[in-house]
């Protein structure tokens, strides 16, 4: 099971604690048992020493003999087997099993690199930055040597030759401070700790060695041969033996030499189809637009952004005569619009406790994964009665339907998302598009004609909602919500409204979705043949 949200993760922060007591029960009992051990040998050690004395006399009297032989027998298999076997460290490692299944997997240390890698690409992080414990101004633990080292590692198990790249020339940046720093410190100790000192730095050469290697040859895999070659150089200066060090340099040196040969092999480096579109998709204005809006940067200015308006809003309804919503237009055409303060914090954490029942422990029931890093629950009506709506999605409902004036009784089921590391959702249209005719056939409600869109939590850093074409972006504010309308009143859709969510850089995101659909809305919202109306 991968752990696809911070909500889920959770259960690994609890799992630690449990393993933190196992251990020191286990450490408990160890010593206990030591004690007793130390007692028995110290017991052996006192009566062979006054034995041994006089062996004669000793084994002269036929009790002690018996009493010897008894000590070895009978005492022995009630009093010592139990005490020097050891199978408390078995008890404690089955139970250390059990916890297992709360913990993290190597899968999730790849989902974990790749979602830091896309962060670093999103929010154009700097390497070193990064490693020193500054993520986009917020602090965050510093890198070691060994980490840098493994985040290139499982960027390049992925094939991920930039990012090997950037995160072994930040370990070897680091590892040639800490040899620095040891030679000074190396000057005043000399003498006492020689040969400590000749065992750490052949250990600094070996990670030196391991960084080099991978680093020349995710420069080679990225067409840079004369740096690949440096590299293999410095790698032999350490090890001239190095079998693999000794054969690149070879292979780098006629490949240098031979401009035809160079061209072919980056032919051969061509990456598989998938890859390829993945890669081109990610250079597309779309994306690039897309990540330049999670960044905050203003792309585009806002049409007729000096018109845009707040008002307090009755619509007649009595839910809202008394509390009035407060809706402020962030965006004409499309026309968006957030409404402040729609959810209080204790209903949101009523929600969250309902999307998420079981969180605290084990197997989250009806998470699936949809977007990567994020874990999506659907309330369904089943959740509190059969066929009805727990009273406080109900009260959520009546809520959305007095503010926008649309029937929710054929709207989708809330759909609640946790997004987690990096946690995203790529430009996409809520609608379905006249291509796919299908998609929401079995809901027999017609098309998404709105998206109400509850943030329910604040982000740190990152995870607004952007729209590319427009230019527009929303940063999530705990207890606000987005709605717009994803189809004009003649039931097209309205392609401006592509958008998407930002991968979270620091924090949670919460958002709890509604998908108003066609039906229901005839008295409501009108067709109409004029698009624009
Ligand atoms: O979480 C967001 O900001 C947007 C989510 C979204 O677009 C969706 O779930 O369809
Ligand atoms: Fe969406």
């Amino acid at each position: 099971e991968l752990f696809t949200s911070n909500a889920h993760l959770q259960t690994a922060l609890y799992a630690e604690r449990d393993i933190a007591g196992l251990l020191k029960s286990y450490v408990e009992k160890e010593e206990n048992r030591l004690n007793r051990v130390r007692q028995l040998a110290e017991d052996y050690e006192r009566h062979s020493n006054k034995a041994l004395e006089n062996i004669d006399k000793y084994l002269g009297n036929p009790i002690n003999a018996f009493l010897l032989i008894k000590r070895f027998t009978l005492d022995w298999d009630r009093d010592v087997i139990p005490i020097i076997s050891n199978n408390t460290w078995d008890a404690m490692f089955q139970e250390i099993e059990q916890v297992r299944s709360d913990l993290p997997t190597h899968e999730d240390l790849k989902g974990a690199a790749s979602a830091l890698m896309r962060l670093q690409d999103t929010y154009h992080l700097d390497t070193s930055t990064v490693a020193h414990g500054d993520l986009g101004g917020v602090v965050s633990p510093v890198l070691s040597v060994e980490e840098c080292f493994e985040l290139g590692r499982l960027s390049y198990n992925e094939g991920d030759f930039y990012h090997t790249m950037l995160w072994m020339e930040q370990a070897l940046d680091e590892h040639s401070k800490s040899v620095k720093n040891r030679n000074i410190n190396r000057g005043s100790e000399r003498g006492e700790r020689e040969s400590d000192v000749f065992a750490d730095s052949e250990d600094m050469d070996w990670t030196r060695i391991e960084v080099l290697d991978y680093l020349a040859f995710s420069y080679f895999k990225l067409g840079d041969l004369s740096q690949a070659l440096e590299l293999t150089n410095e790698l032999l200066n350490i090890d001239p033996n190095h079998e693999r060090a000794v054969n690149n340099k070879k292979y780098f040196e006629a490949m240098l030499q031979d401009e035809t040969r160079k061209k072919r092999s980056s032919d051969e480096n061509k990456k598989p189809g998938y890859q390829q579109n993945r890669d081109e998709y990610r250079n597309s204005e779309e994306f690039l637009t897309y990540e330049a809006l999670c960044r905050g940067e203003d792309v585009m200015p806002v049409k007729n952004a000096h018109k845009l308006t707040c008002r307090y809003l009755t619509n007649n309804h009595p839910l809202l005569l008394l509390q009035p919503a407060k809706e402020e237009t962030v965006h004409f055409d499309p026309w968006v619009v957030i409404y402040h303060d729609v959810m209080s914090d204790e209903e949101i954490k009523q929600i969250k406790h309902l999307a998420t029942p079981r969180l605290n422990r084990a197997t989250v029931q009806n998470a699936k994964t949809g977007a990567l890093e994020t874990a999506n629950y659907r309330i369904s009506k089943s959740a509190w009665l059969k066929g009805e709506e727990h009273p406080v999605v109900e009260k959520l409902n009546k809520r959305m339907e007095a503010i926008t004036g649309l029937d929710m009784d054929t709207a989708e089921e809330l759909q609640i998302a946790n997004y987690g590391l990096g946690g995203h959702y790529e430009p996409h249209f809520d609608f379905a598009r006249k291509e796919e005719k299908d998609a929401f056939k079995s809901l027999g409600t017609g098309n998404r004609i709105a998206t109400f869109l509850n943030y329910m939590s604040d982000v740190e850093a990152g995870g607004a909602t952007v729209f590319p074409y427009v230019g527009l972006k929303l940063f999530p504010k705990k207890g606000n919500a987005a709605f717009w309308y994803n189809l004009y009143r003649n039931g097209e859709g309205i392609y401006n409204t592509r958008h998407a969510a930002c991968p979270v850089l620091v924090g949670t995101k919460w958002v709890a979705n509604k998908w108003i659909h066609e039906r229901g809305q005839e008295f409501r919202r009108p067709c109409s043949v004029n698009p624009d109306a």
